[in-house]
């Protein structure tokens, strides 16, 4: 019997990640190739957006998705989130050349007030949320803060995109495939202070750090590389990052509801106090998931640098936090 169809809504649905991102969720590669989809698309209401909107869905239309079972255009959350399993929450305003991620908190942060609340009153109890617009790790604790009624483990950050970043350019420098590195993570924030980590990693089953055995590349090269790799893009093109962050997206939702098979990913989620990260704080960490549950990977042994780097990052974290303070009570 057919399944019946899950409910996504993206918000920013006109802008550029919407553009590379909505045909692939239509076409079934986020939740499954026999997972039917309805799509609930969020811009502002704004005559231009609302029109651009318009003309995605027409494109989408004409792919004759055989898993697209339902579209709706909206220009309120309330409306956008009803019901809904997935919520991709993307529209927010992205930095130009010069900026940093958290220079757009104040910019950003009110948007993530609102649709935590909608998600709150409308959305299903066991919705999974995504947050992609930036600053993502403090946007994403804002949504999470602004929906009580919902379990705090439904609201999630994208590290996704630095994780993959992260896996290329290892594989870049030791010549192997992407496929045979596994148990690298990103720990904390999406911006330059990440901490990119493979010292438990391994490529074909042998130990990362002695293949690479090069600590001055990763402290100058490979961690600069990753960490500001979204600044890199927007120098190169003059716009953020779009179909890769799409793509991370996908990635990101599809492992946590479908499951890595053991494998681990870096998802950015509420602590729950381990590694030493106050409880809540919305941190990138490694994480295998199952049945629709992500877990974090216990029992890591965190040597000097890494925590060093570790605990740059939560301290980000927390002035971020602190500035938005006034916003979640
Ligand atoms: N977490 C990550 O790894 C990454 C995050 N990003 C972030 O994703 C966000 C979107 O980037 P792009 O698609 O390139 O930007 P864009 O400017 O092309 O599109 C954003 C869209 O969001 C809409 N929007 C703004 N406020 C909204 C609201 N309150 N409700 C619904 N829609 C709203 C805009 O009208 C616009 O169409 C930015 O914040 C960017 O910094 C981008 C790349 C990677
Ligand atoms: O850098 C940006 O502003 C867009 C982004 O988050 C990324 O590409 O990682």
């Amino acid at each position: 019997m057919a399944k019946a169809p899950m409910r996504v809504a993206v918000t920013g649905a006109a802008g550029q990640i919407g553009y590379s991102l909505l045909f692939r969720i239509a076409n079934g590669d986020m939740l499954g190739k026999d997972q039917p989809v309805i799509l609930q698309l969020l811009e502002i209401p704004d005559e231009k957006a609302q029109k651009a909107l318009k003309g995605v869905m027409m494109e989408i239309d004409d792919c004759a998705f055989p898993l697209l079972a339902g579209m709706t255009a909206h220009s309120d959350p309330m409306t956008a989130f009803k019901d809904i399993d997935v919520a991709l929450l993307v529209g927010a305003r992205p930095r130009g050349p010069g900026m940093e991620r958290k220079d757009l908190l104040e910019a950003n942060a009110q948007i993530f007030t609102v649709q935590g609340k909608a998600l709150d009153a409308v959305a299903s109890r066991n919705v999974k949320v995504l947050v992609v617009g930036n600053p993502a790790n403090t946007n994403a604790y804002i949504a999470m803060k602004s929906a009580p009624n919902l379990p705090a483990k439904n609201f999630t950050a994208m590290l996704r995109l630095d994780h993959n970043r992260a896996l290329s350019q290892l594989a870049a420098k030791v010549g192997k495939p992407i496929t045979s590195i596994e148990k690298l993570c990103v720990w904390g924030n999406h911006s330059p202070t990440m901490y990119a980590d493979f010292t438990h990693a391994t490529i074909d089953g042998q130990p990362a750090n002695t293949l690479v055995n090069d600590q001055a590349w990763i402290k100058d090269v490979y961690l600069p590389t990753v960490g500001k790799r979204g600044a890199a893009i927007i120098e190169a093109r003059g716009l953020s990052s779009a179909a890769s962050a799409a793509n991370a997206a996908i990635d990101h939702v599809r492992d946590w509801v479908l499951g890595t098979n053991g494998k681990w990913t870096t998802m950015g989620i509420p602590s729950d106090g381990s590694y030493g990260i106050p409880e809540g704080t919305m941190f990138g960490y490694p994480v295998t998931t199952e049945n629709g549950e992500y877990k974090i990977v216990q029992g890591l042994e965190i040597d000097a640098f890494s925590q060093e780097r570790i605990n740059l990052t939560l301290k980000e974290l927390l002035e971020e936090r602190e500035g938005v303070k006034h916003l979640v009570g």
